[in-house]
């Protein structure tokens, strides 16, 4: 579904990420860790041709992202806040992202109501903007808007970062149900090792912008990972 290829991307001559060879099967889900500074925004950034690569290329379905646009129908991300239009309300924000992938108001409505417990009544119908929404509640509308377009490839940059302990757990369920549909490649980083390897069938751990280690997610792999960053501190 995704390859990478020599990728590199380097600031002030420092490579930040430096992939010879990577390759994301359909249907995946990914976990992407490390620590501060370890390139794994960049490397999102480089698959959202966000940035330019220095060197190298991301393919997604066997094409180059920074040479067409066809990836942008079935690819949906969240990596920020700046994904969001922070002047509408929630509900003119996920009308405008239907609007773009041709879904209709009543559609979107319904789909909508599947979100309910993840929205815990903190972001619908409350007459705000996305603004004034808690930096937690404006990542619920961040994730649950990538949703929504019915993604083939869904990228969610620390997703479990400001959000409190009970959506964390409802986020994890949701992640889960899109990893069993088999058909949506997902990668998800995170710093918290307990959710990431929980949601993902695959960790790719990241260091200095290179992979350190990509492995199959497993009972040890949580206890490997602990090891890892402990020896790292
Ligand atoms: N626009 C930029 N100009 C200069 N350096 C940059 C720029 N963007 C990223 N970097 C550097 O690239 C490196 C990788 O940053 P990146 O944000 O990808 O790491 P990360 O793994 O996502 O970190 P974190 O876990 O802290 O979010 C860092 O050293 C960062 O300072």
């Amino acid at each position: 579904m995704i390859q990478i290829k020599n990728l590199v991307k380097r600031y002030n001559d420092v490579a930040v990420v430096d992939i010879p060879e990577l390759s994301i099967n359909k249907g995946e889900t990914i976990g992407l860790v490390g620590n501060n500074g370890a390139g794994k925004t960049t490397l999102f950034r480089l698959m959202l041709d966000l940035i330019r690569t220095d060197e190298g290329e991301v393919r997604s379905k066997e094409e180059n992202v920074a040479e067409n646009d066809h990836w942008k129908r079935y690819t949906a991300s969240f990596l920020d806040e700046g994904f969001l239009i922070d002047y509408l309300s929630p509900e003119e924000y996920f009308y405008f992202i239907g609007s773009l992938h041709g879904l209709n108001r009543a559609h979107i409505d319904e789909e909508l109501e599947k979100y309910d417990d993840f929205f815990n009544g903190e972001i619908l119908g409350r007459k705000k903007y996305i603004r004034d929404l808690s930096k937690g509640n404006q990542c619920k509308v961040g994730v649950v808007a990538t949703l929504l377009q019915n993604p083939e490839v869904l990228l969610l940059d620390e997703p479990f970062a400001n959000i409190d302990p009970s959506t964390q757990i409802r986020l994890k369920s949701l992640i889960k149900g899109i990893g069993s549909e088999k058909h949506i490649t997902t990668i998800v980083s995170s710093h918290d090792l307990n959710h990431v390897t929980e949601v993902s069938e695959r960790i790719i751990l990241m260091e200095k912008g290179k992979i350190i280690k990509d492995i199959k997610t497993g009972n040890n792999t949580l206890s490997e990972l602990e090891e890892y960053f402990s020896v790292m501190q």
